[in-house]
């Protein structure tokens, strides 16, 4: 099984899939770090030399590699990833997808200790500007997001209660 965790920055993405991988003992991938082992620079660095339609177009040719690399693994996406040149069409078609479904006002207080790392964030000088960008952002997201078959709210985002949701979708299928 091919797992995906889509979600907005901060959704707690990697730190689920991690976990989720060693349950079901498969293995893990993160997008972001596979494009930042390939391009040998940080997202940062892409993003401030290249653009983000390059991200962009990366991040789309990565995810369709791994996915063909990989029969069974947990994957967590970026935060854009379903958003752009049709990947949530390849997430939804090749894996089971699990949309985070975390409220702004908790994606804002993880996100401020980590965002030097997260550069369409950095900008967002206080937290007012970062509760208003990123209020913007799922606005857009949500149409892409809402549309993973499986979803889990901040505080059932648990390995445990994943496990749980994933067994009972597999039972119903
Ligand atoms: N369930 C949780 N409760 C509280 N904090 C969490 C939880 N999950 C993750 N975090 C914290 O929130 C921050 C963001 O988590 P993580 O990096 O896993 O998110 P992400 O969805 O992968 O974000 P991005 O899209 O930017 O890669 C980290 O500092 C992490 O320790
Ligand atoms: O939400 C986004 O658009 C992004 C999230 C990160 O995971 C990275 O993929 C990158 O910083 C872009
Ligand atoms: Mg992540």
């Amino acid at each position: 099984m091919r797992l995906y965790l889509i979600g907005m920055p901060g959704a707690g993405k990697t730190t689920l899939g991690r976990g989720l991988a060693v349950a079901y003992e498969v293995p893990f991938v993160d997008l972001d770090e596979e494009i930042v082992r390939q391009e040998n620079r940080s997202i940062p660095e892409i993003f401030a030399a290249e653009g983000e339609a390059y991200f962009r177009q990366r991040e789309a040719a990565v995810l369709r590699e791994v996915i063909t690399r990989h029969e069974r693994m947990v994957l967590a996406t970026g935060g854009g990833t379903p958003c752009f040149h049709n990947s949530l069409e390849v997430l939804l078609e090749t894996g089971l997808t699990l949309y985070l479904e975390v409220p702004v006002e908790k994606l804002v207080n993880r996100i401020l200790a980590v965002r030097n790392s997260r550069p369409l964030l950095a900008a967002a000088p206080d937290t007012a500007a970062l509760t208003t960008q990123l209020t913007e952002t799922l606005r857009f997201r949500k149409q892409f997001y809402s549309r993973a078959p499986l979803c889990c709210q901040a505080a059932s985002c648990t390995v445990h209660a994943v496990r749980q949701l994933v067994a009972q979708y597999q039972a119903s299928a």
